[in-house]
């Protein structure tokens, strides 16, 4: 008996939603851009392997491993309820880079945990596994917000309510969107990225800022696609974080340019994203980025669509 969940990419932020509002994509050409996890029978109480493109870039200890923080939060919440743990053997295949802005470590999180409860036959709920990955998120990046961990979760653009025992809703988007995904392969950690970030913000920026997330909010459901793409700017961010990002401020005028109706950082970057509502359009911005924005081997540009589904059982192995 075993299960695999596959949990993919997500934007954090989406530019106008710091910490409130992100979006899970992936790539239209079928590439799996996010990580899986394979819950099987152990002998032992939980064994650790690592495979993947980026298994190098993980830590080396599997106690470091967010995935065995995973386990450990789960046996304790299960315990709560007074459930059996199982003994597991738990693959990770990490296919996302770490530090890319891509939703790295939420792709672990949610995969694993929802492999995990799949696995002993769904003792959480829902919200119960979503407060527990924004537990796992908040340990590695230093604060807790859902922006990642959500939407890889539950799929689609979702906004974190947090109250009435709601954490995150889904919010209507734009289907026919390209979102041209481009990670130039460095590394931002999050937390650095967070670092550097005012811990006050001038009246006029407040303004602004609640203006461009009520606007886009609105345009969303109201289905108004171009006024939600002028709505998609950052005042709280990305002002001071793409000093970070070599190339960025050009590569973000040559999408504009070059056709897109929306372009900002992904989650805390470097990754950037574009959004164009014409393929062949976001397909020669992708050779472009590819060309211009990308800086070593393991860069790499994607042209994707919202993933409505987030996180999905792919089988039983990898
Ligand atoms: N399975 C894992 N996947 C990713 N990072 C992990 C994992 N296990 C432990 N880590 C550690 O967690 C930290 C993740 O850092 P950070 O939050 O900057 O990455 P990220 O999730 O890839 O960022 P982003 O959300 O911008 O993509 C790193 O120090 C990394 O070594
Ligand atoms: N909202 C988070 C996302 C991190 O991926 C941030 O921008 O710091």
């Amino acid at each position: 008996m075993s299960v695999v969940v596959y949990a993919p990419a997500s934007i954090g932020n989406v530019s106008v939603g710091f910490d409130v509002l992100g979006a899970a994509v992936s790539p239209i050409d079928g590439t799996l851009l996010g990580d899986r996890v394979k819950v099987a029978a152990g002998q032992t109480s939980f064994s650790l392997q690592c495979v993947g493109a980026f298994v190098d870039k993980l830590p080396q200890q599997a106690e470091e491993n967010i995935v065995y923080r995973c386990w450990q939060v789960f046996a304790r919440e299960l315990d709560k309820k007074g459930g059996a743990l199982l003994p597991v053997d738990v693959t990770l295949e990490k296919n996302m880079p770490i530090g890319s802005g891509l939703g790295s470590s939420a792709c672990s999180i949610v995969a694993a945990l929802d492999a995990l409860n799949r696995f002993h036959d769904q003792p959480l709920n829902e919200t119960e596994l979503l407060a527990l990955m924004g537990e796992m998120e908040g340990e590695i990046s230093g604060s807790l917000h859902y922006d990642n961990v959500a939407p890889c979760f539950l799929g689609g653009l979702q906004f974190m309510v947090e109250e009435l025992g709601i954490i995150s809703q889904k919010v209507p988007c734009f289907d026919d969107w390209y979102w041209v995904m481009a990670y130039p392969g460095i590394k931002v950690p999050t937390a650095e990225a967070r670092a550097i970030l005012p811990a006050q913000y001038r009246r006029q920026d407040v303004i602004t800022h609640g203006r461009h997330l009520g606007g886009f909010i609105h345009a969303c459901h109201s289905n108004q696609p171009l006024l939600a793409a002028k709505m998609i700017k950052d005042v709280v961010a990305e002002p001071y974080r793409e000093k970070l990002l070599p190339g960025f401020v050009q590569a973000r005028q040559h999408a504009l340019d070059a056709g897109a109706i929306a372009s900002g950082i992904s989650g805390s970057g470097p990754t950037m994203f574009s959004v164009c509502t014409d393929l062949e359009v976001a397909k020669r911005l992708a050779r472009w980025l590819e060309e211009h924005y990308v800086q070593n081997d393991e860069g790499f540009v994607h042209v994707c669509r919202l993933d409505n589904l987030g996180a999905k059982v792919t089988g039983s192995e990898l």
